[in-house]
């Protein structure tokens, strides 16, 4: 349970304990000094005056208050629990011993150097050990990963640790293929440029199961 203590300016200091993150190990899920949504807005308009803007003039008056809305849904993911999403699983497969392969899952992240837009696709795969997981729930848990300020790294790893920990199967194969805005719209400038981060773990590590999942993701 997140223990939510109120300030005295009304601004929430919220602390989540250890072993109530959900997060599966490389655990980037800080514990948060959660400004109010008023210091939220009040340090957008000092970005807007940072940039050279004027925060008071019409087309900027609302803008404090869209951006914070579009922060909760671009870093949800810290309200997501890994546990709970990978918590409900199937035995009934009439005997299915093979891997599970999601190609092609949509990354929308944001780079923690720059915050600024990293998009691309990820691929998972499990080999089940007696029991399956719902689809869908693999890419709930892409998203829970990679709606946070995020490393490339760090994500692929998260995303390996906590299907590793919570589905238990023989073996997982994580691959994030992203660009990164800071690369293409600033600094170095270079666009088209494709980061490819993997984790390999369990038998996905044998020669014969990676090439048995590249055959499958490149179809
Ligand atoms: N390894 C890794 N690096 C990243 C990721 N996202 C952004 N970066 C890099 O983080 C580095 C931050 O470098 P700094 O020198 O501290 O920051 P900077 O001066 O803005 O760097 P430049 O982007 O080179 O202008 C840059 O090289 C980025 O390209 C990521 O997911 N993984
Ligand atoms: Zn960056």
């Amino acid at each position: 349970m997140d223990a939510v203590l109120e300030r005295a300016n009304g601004s929430e200091l919220k602390v989540i304990p250890d072993d109530a993150r959900g997060d599966a190990g490389a655990g980037n899920t800080p514990r948060v000094l959660k400004p109010s949504r008023a210091e939220a807005e009040e340090a957008v308009r000092t970005l807007i005056r940072w940039a050279g803007d004027d925060p008071t003039r019409e087309g900027l008056l609302d803008t404090p208050k869209r951006v914070t809305k579009a922060y909760q849904e671009f870093f949800k993911g810290y309200g997501d629990d890994p546990a709970d999403i990978l918590s409900r699983t199937f035995e009934e497969v009439a005997g299915y011993d093979d891997m599970v392969v999601l190609r092609g899952i949509k990354v929308e992240s944001h780079c923690e150097h720059h915050m600024v837009p990293v998009l691309g696709t990820a691929h998972v795969a499990y080999m089940p050990n007696g029991s399956v997981v719902g689809i869908s729930k693999l890419a709930r848990i892409v998203e829970a990963y990679a709606k946070r300020l995020q490393t490339q790294e760090t994500m692929t790893a998260q995303i390996a640790d906590a299907i590793e920990k919570y589905l238990k199967p023989k073996g997982v194969a994580v691959v994030v293929d992203a660009t990164h805005s800071c690369m293409s719209c600033r600094g170095v400038k270079h666009s088209d440029v494709y980061t490819i981060t993997r984790q390999f773990r369990g038998c996905f590590r044998e020669a014969d199961q990676e090439r048995r999942f590249w055959d499958m993701v490149r179809g």
